[in-house]
């Protein structure tokens, strides 16, 4: 287990380039398995459930050929569908959850996917039921083993086009089904489809690659099936996630930092809270430029009540992003509710900020009322471990802010999905040793 020693209270300065989006990443990787034809992919993140994504790929056949240090060409001429099957798969397959999105292209092109019980962090629930609801409307068969941890098995000698209204707006669960569905026979009609940017981009991939989708970035998808895919090239978008992680920490330890090439008419509403809570953002070109704030202010709503900010299906506030707004609100000057409603595990980090000084009330696993301290008191730097993926790096924020030496034990949670993050952020003078 790795961990990060953190030297608080060093002001950054300078530019950072986000990273391609790990989220997208996911789904445009395992979409190459929908063509024999080549598929180049630029802007990859180099992170761990990237490269274990990848790995899986190279097990199952897919030639990969380095172009250079961001963009593979897959070729999935020659899948040995039968990997799926080894104990090999089970186990890499079950380190994280993106592999969960193999199963739809593999129903499409061979008509037989299988996946152990995937990973991912460990937030709360995190049901596939839209999945699997979506595969058996194409006319899949579905069964479950519980043996070894658990193992998922689709089956469909035939894919038919059907109108289908998904139970929940699932991101992963939208991609599996839309990627099931665009080979399928006649057309199928997914409602409350989820619309994050992940989705935008995978639905204009599949397009160049010859699919008919129609309603991209709405919850009303229209896919007319086709016999085939074709070959293309695709750039993943900077990771929005990291973009709102660089605003965070930028506010928290008084940085001036500018973020490069944001694509930012795609982070939605994202700048939009970080203005709420009082910190100040210019966007200069397609960079965005935080300068150094001694104090940021949390808005009230109109009427005078405590704001609140909550997590919702794309075009709302990413659930990625809570836990920084959480964090930096602690420096804050005024009051916010935060309201985690799509995971119920995702907020118990914050007895680590309370240990370090934060002022917070845990009212119950969804919700958090953070008192910002308005920097009358600095956080304390202190022992802890990354409990998961956003948390991790919410803790590293709060530690380079604090007083003292902090030390972030099981930082392979930080790793999944943020690249070189120490690396990066002594380029831009913080203190951080990789132990
Ligand atoms: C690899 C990947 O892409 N992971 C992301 C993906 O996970 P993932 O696709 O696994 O998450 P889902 O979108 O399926 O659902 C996330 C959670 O929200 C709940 N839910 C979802 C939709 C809804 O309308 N109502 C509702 O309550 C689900 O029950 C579940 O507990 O989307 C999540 C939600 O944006 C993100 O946190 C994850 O980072
Ligand atoms: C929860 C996340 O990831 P995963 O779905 O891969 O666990 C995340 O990216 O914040």
């Amino acid at each position: 287990m790795a961990s990060f020693k953190i030297t608080g209270g060093r002001r950054l300065q300078g530019e950072i380039i986000p990273q391609g989006a790990k989220n997208e990443a996911l789904q445009i990787l395992c979409a190459v398995l929908l063509t024999k034809e080549p598929v180049t992919i630029h802007n990859i993140p180099h992170i761990r459930d990237v490269n274990q994504l990848i790995d899986l790929l190279d097990d199952l056949g897919v030639r990969l050929t380095r172009l250079s240090d961001s963009s593979i060409r897959f070729e999935a001429d020659q899948v040995a569908i039968d990997h799926l099957e080894s104990d090999s798969f089970r186990q890499k397959a079950a380190a994280l959850r993106g592999s969960v999105m193999l199963l739809g292209p593999m129903l499409a092109r061979f008509r037989k996917g299988r996946i152990p019980r995937p990973g991912g962090d460990k937030i709360g629930r995190r049901r596939l039921d839209t999945h699997f609801l979506g595969f058996e409307k194409l006319g899949a068969t579905f069964s479950y083993d519980g043996e070894d941890g658990g193992f998922y098995r689709v089956d469909a000698a035939n894919l038919k086009g059907t109108y289908m209204l998904l139970d929940e707006a699932s991101v992963t669960g939208t991609a599996n089904v839309l990627m099931a569905a665009v080979m399928a026979e006649g057309t199928t009609t997914i409602y409350n489809a989820a619309c994050e940017p992940y989705l935008q981009q995978l639905c204009a991939m599949l397009n160049r690659m010859g699919a008919k989708i129609g309603g991209v970035g709405s919850n009303l998808l229209t896919i007319e099936g086709v016999e085939e895919l074709h070959g293309t090239e695709h750039t993943m978008l900077p990771d929005m996630i990291e973009i709102g992680s660089f605003i965070g920490l930028a506010a928290m330890t008084q940085s001036e930092i500018t973020i490069k090439n944001c694509q930012i008419p795609m982070l939605g509403i994202i700048p939009d809270v970080f203005k709420r809570l009082g910190i100040q953002l210019e966007f200069r070109g397609d960079d965005i430029f935080i300068p150094a704030q001694e104090r940021y202010s949390i808005e009230n709503y109109l009427d005078g009540s405590t704001l609140t900010v909550a997590d919702a299906p794309w075009p709302g506030f990413t659930p990625d992003l809570l836990s920084i707004v959480l964090v930096i609100a602690t420096q804050a000057q005024g009051t916010v509710l935060i309201h985690q409603k799509m995971f119920e595990s995702r907020l118990f980090f914050v007895d680590k900020l309370i240990e370090m000084g934060a002022q917070i009330i845990l009212c119950d696993p969804h919700r958090a009322t953070v008192i910002g301290l308005n920097r009358s008191t600095q956080l304390r730097g202190i022992r802890m471990t990354s409990p998961d993926i956003r948390a991790g790096v919410s803790l590293l924020i709060a530690a380079m802010s604090a007083r003292g030496t902090s030390i972030i034990d099981n930082i392979e949670q930080i790793d999944r999905g943020y690249q070189n993050i120490d690396g990066r952020l002594n380029a831009i003078g913080a203190e951080i040793i990789r132990l």
